[in-house]
């Protein structure tokens, strides 16, 4: 089954939402546990139970562990598999980007079998050219993964460089959509695109035919009133808008979470409807 179907089937069934793990210092300290890796631990395990079991997508966000070193990868490990055997489909956040060999080796941590990172999409970053993640579009589109594209991001910075325009006219960010769109045009789903539900974004997502990742809600300051109004006339079956802080805030009960994974999608398929 390629990866759009099980990404459609996924979020058909428990309503579209992106739910992040991001285990900033600040929530480990208002969850009263150690900033250590034993405090990443027990808060990871609380965001699997409470979490995985209810939300389409799960994006463990790999800065958070990655900073306590080759410990927290092992945490990061444990949290991957905990979610993907919940039932989730799990989206390692890595912002990965490099020249097409080292791409390869990328792929091979995050969407390759025999890795113990081994998630069902990575997020990657297409500024050493789109051609530069042919090694990661080819793992995804045999193993059915998939991997979503830096368009246009939600943080104010990324305006100056993915709205610049391109040798031919349009802009970066429109030219990263359009070529997601070659290649989803032969395999459905397989490359998503991050747009941020933060700002206007100004591109044409029709031909797009994969999910678009819609960092912002909540923290940042987007509603779901604005993710309605900002893709209005896109195909919104492919929107996918993603909350981390907001819904964490909710820990460290377990009922917690999970009360805030379903109340943040319920807004959200309200004001999407
Ligand atoms: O454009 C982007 C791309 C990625 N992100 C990531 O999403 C979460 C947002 O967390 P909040 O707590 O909901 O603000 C975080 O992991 C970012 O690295 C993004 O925000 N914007």
């Amino acid at each position: 089954m390629s990866f759009g179907v099980r990404y459609a089937e996924a979020v058909a069934t428990r309503g579209r939402l992106c739910a992040g793990i991001d285990p900033h210092a600040a929530l480990l300290t208002e969850w009263g546990l150690p900033v250590s890796v034993d405090g990443l631990r027990v808060f990871a395990q609380s965001c699997v139970a409470g979490i995985a079991p209810v939300a389409a997508v799960v994006k463990p966000q790999v800065a958070f562990f990655e900073q306590f070193g080759s410990a927290g990868f092992a945490v990061l490990e444990e949290t991957i598999a905990g979610c993907r055997a919940a039932g989730a489909i799990v989206l390692a956040d890595a912002k990965r980007g490099d020249i097409g060999s080292t791409m390869a080796a990328y792929t091979t941590a995050w969407l390759d079998d025999a890795s113990r990172l081994c998630s069902d999409a990575v997020t990657v970053s297409p500024y050493l050219g789109f051609g530069s993640l042919d090694p990661t579009v080819a793992v995804a589109r045999a193993s059915n993964r998939g991997l979503f594209v830096l368009a246009r991001t939600s943080n104010p910075d990324g305006e100056a460089l993915q709205n610049a325009s391109v040798v031919g006219g349009g802009t970066v960010a429109q030219a990263i959509v359009d070529a997601a769109a070659s290649v989803n045009a032969e395999s459905s789903g397989t490359v998503g695109v991050v747009v941020g539900a933060t700002r206007e974004h100004g591109l044409d997502l029709s031909a797009l035919g994969g999910p678009i990742l819609s960092p912002g809600l909540g923290a940042q300051g987007a509603t779901a009133a604005d993710l309605a109004r900002i893709f209005d006339g896109a195909d919104v079956s492919w929107l996918l808008p993603a909350a981390s802080r907001s819904i964490l805030r909710s820990g460290p009960d377990v009922a917690g979470l999970r009360a805030a994974v379903e109340s943040t999608r319920d807004e959200v398929e309200k004001a999407l409807r």
